[in-house]
């Protein structure tokens, strides 16, 4: 007998898609890998209390962990859609005397207002204007999917390219596109800030932040905001291509921004094709600016071997003035969909055949424009990304990291998973750069793990007293959990296993934030600041022009907008 879905689909035929564009007004998703499995859009906005746990959740945990994840809407305009173009969708696990709560919400951008108020997807392709339907020329194309941290009694939700949107840490209900109250009007800013724990600072930057932050323009702009939200830097440099600058480093001194050979083609755009392409022949390249009195000539760029640069682990100075840079490094492109302009694109398998090497270099700040740089020390032993550290010790000397490993001799079942959505990081890995640590805990043949935070042990300042808090995706069952680790015991196994009922989907990145630090800050917006302000108009590129150097600080005239 014909399955029920066939009797239906015949009895009342509807074209989905014709010609790979929307042409039904039905519900119903590309029958890709991107929307299949435990990639199938979750969709869900709710609240769950008093989540199942087996084991116990530390008592002296007071928190939420946040994290954010893609989860388009509607079905895409376009059935060869990717998984990075879904809407954000925002997650809080809220920690507190040994009992975890959920809350899922929508970002509400722009982009999803509009398509709320037509009921459909109107936004075509990644980072394409050109394949957006008419009714949403000149809006704010950002999906704010990529990661979501705490500023100053704020969450945001960020994305590479658009700006920030704010939202409520308790309620998860969006407040608005978040312009810094008026003092960051880049079209793009980073999904990457760095916060610098010794001044409270916030480092951030846009690429691509000229024109409508969409074109292909090789201008990158560098903030620094102060812990009392004031801005104190702003510079704009070139670029020598348009290439993706997706994380960044700081130090004391210094920013760095490693630039993957991904490129951006103006041309191709208007043809309706991809924003980024692989290119096989470019280096990787470094680029390294002051933190601090910064002009548009002082970019230094670092170059080295063809390579896909990951995520960054962290940064510091030596005593030297020195700049260590450590990061994930894979020997090819693992954003397999963007395959270079003369080949098809890859595949998840081929992807978890690439091996991600954790990389230091030290670059010396007084080496001239264009030096060759190599690594000082290259990690093969563990094929890793999604680092993370002690945040509590960036742009210092630190010591731990752990990351999601891919531990391609362990035993995977294929048969029940099928192609491990979103790579096989099957193991958490904790290590030392003194080698005094090496540990990893393996998630069993049907799991895979999400990045993981850290969380502080209450009342200790020691680097790495703390827990380890991810998500573990059971690709079997179609089912989350949420893991909570002593930090440097992982290999033990967790100590609290919270148990979702139902899945989430694949999410970028999360933080955890104390309820210390969310109950301060509540308290001092009542009290003293006010209520966080959403931008008061559309940013300059909206109203027809570019920017036109409308942030002049640092001196210099704000050479941006021009490509
Ligand atoms: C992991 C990197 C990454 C880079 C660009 C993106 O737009 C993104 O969206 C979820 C993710
Ligand atoms: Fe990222």
């Amino acid at each position: 007998m014909a399955h029920i879905f066939e009797l239906a689909e015949t009895l009342s035929p509807k074209n989905n898609y014709v010609n790979g564009v929307k042409a039904s007004d039905q519900s119903k998703f590309p029958a890709t890998e991107v929307f299949q499995g435990f990639n199938r859009p979750s969709r869900i906005e709710g609240d769950v209390h008093d989540l199942e746990v087996t084991g116990h959740i530390p008592d002296d945990i007071d928190g939420t962990f946040f994290r954010i994840q893609p989860d388009h809407r509607f079905p895409p305009l376009y059935d060869s859609d990717i998984h990075f173009n879904g809407d954000g969708n925002v997650t809080a696990i809220r920690i507190n005397g040994g009992r975890a709560h959920f809350k899922q919400r929508y970002v509400h951008t722009d982009r999803y207002e509009h398509e709320t108020k037509h009921g459909k997807a109107l936004f075509g392709k990644y980072r394409n204007p050109y394949t957006d339907n008419e009714a949403v020329k000149g809006v704010i194309r950002t999906a704010a999917n990529t990661n979501i941290f705490f500023w100053r009694g704020m969450l945001l939700a960020t994305k590479e390219d658009g700006p920030a949107y704010a939202m409520e840490p308790e309620t998860l209900n969006t407040i608005g596109r978040y312009d810094f109250e008026g003092q960051v009007l880049s079209p793009t800013m980073t999904a990457h800030p760095k916060f610098d724990p010794k001044t409270g600072e916030m480092i951030c930057y846009g690429y691509e932040a000229g024109g409508d932050g969409n074109d292909g323009s090789r201008d990158i702009v560098v903030y620094t905001i102060n812990q009392d939200g004031v801005k104190t830097e702003e510079c704009w440099y070139k670029a020598p291509f348009c290439g993706i600058i997706h994380d960044c480093g700081i130090s004391d001194n210094w920013v760095v921004l490693p630039m993957t050979p991904l490129k951006c083609d103006p041309e191709r755009l208007k043809n309706g094709e991809n924003h980024w392409a692989w290119d096989p022949n470019e280096d990787q390249w470094y680029g390294l600016v002051p933190r601090r009195g910064g002009k548009p000539e002082d970019i230094k760029w670092f170059r080295s071997t063809n390579a896909f640069q990951g995520h960054t682990v962290s940064c510091y100075e030596t005593p030297e003035g020195k700049v260590v840079f450590d990061l994930t490094i894979a020997d090819g492109n693992v954003f397999f969909w963007w395959p270079s302009v003369d080949t098809l694109a890859g595949s998840v398998a081929k992807r978890n055949k690439l091996q991600n090497s954790t990389t230091r270099w030290i670059i010396d700040p007084q080496a001239p424009n264009n030096s060759w740089i190599d690594p000082a020390e290259e990690r093969k032993d563990f094929s890793g990304e999604f680092s993370r550290i002690d945040d509590r010790f960036t742009a210092m000397k630190y010591n731990h990291y752990w990351q999601a490993v891919i531990d391609g001799s362990k035993p995977y079942n294929f048969q029940k998973c099928g192609s491990p959505a979103g790579g096989l990081f099957n193991t958490l890995g904790h290590f030392t750069w003194d080698n005094s640590t090496t540990e990893t805990f393996w998630a069993g043949p049907c799991a895979t793990f999400q990045e993981p935070a850290f969380i502080p042990r209450a009342g200790s300042t020691e680097e790495g007293d703390g827990y380890l808090v991810g998500l573990l995706n059971h690709l079997d069952e179609l089912r989350n959990d949420v893991c909570i680790f002593d930090a440097r015991k992982i290999a033990q196994g967790p100590l609290a296993v919270i148990h979702l009922p139902f899945k989430l989907r694949l999410g970028l990145h999360g933080n955890f934030v104390e309820q210390s630090e969310i109950t301060s800050w509540k308290e001092r917006r009542e009290r003293e600041l006010g209520p966080v302000q959403p931008a008061a108009g559309p940013l300059p590129w909206q109203k027809g022009g570019v920017n036109n150097g409308v942030n002049v600080v640092n001196g210099t005239n704000g050479v941006n907008g021009t490509h």
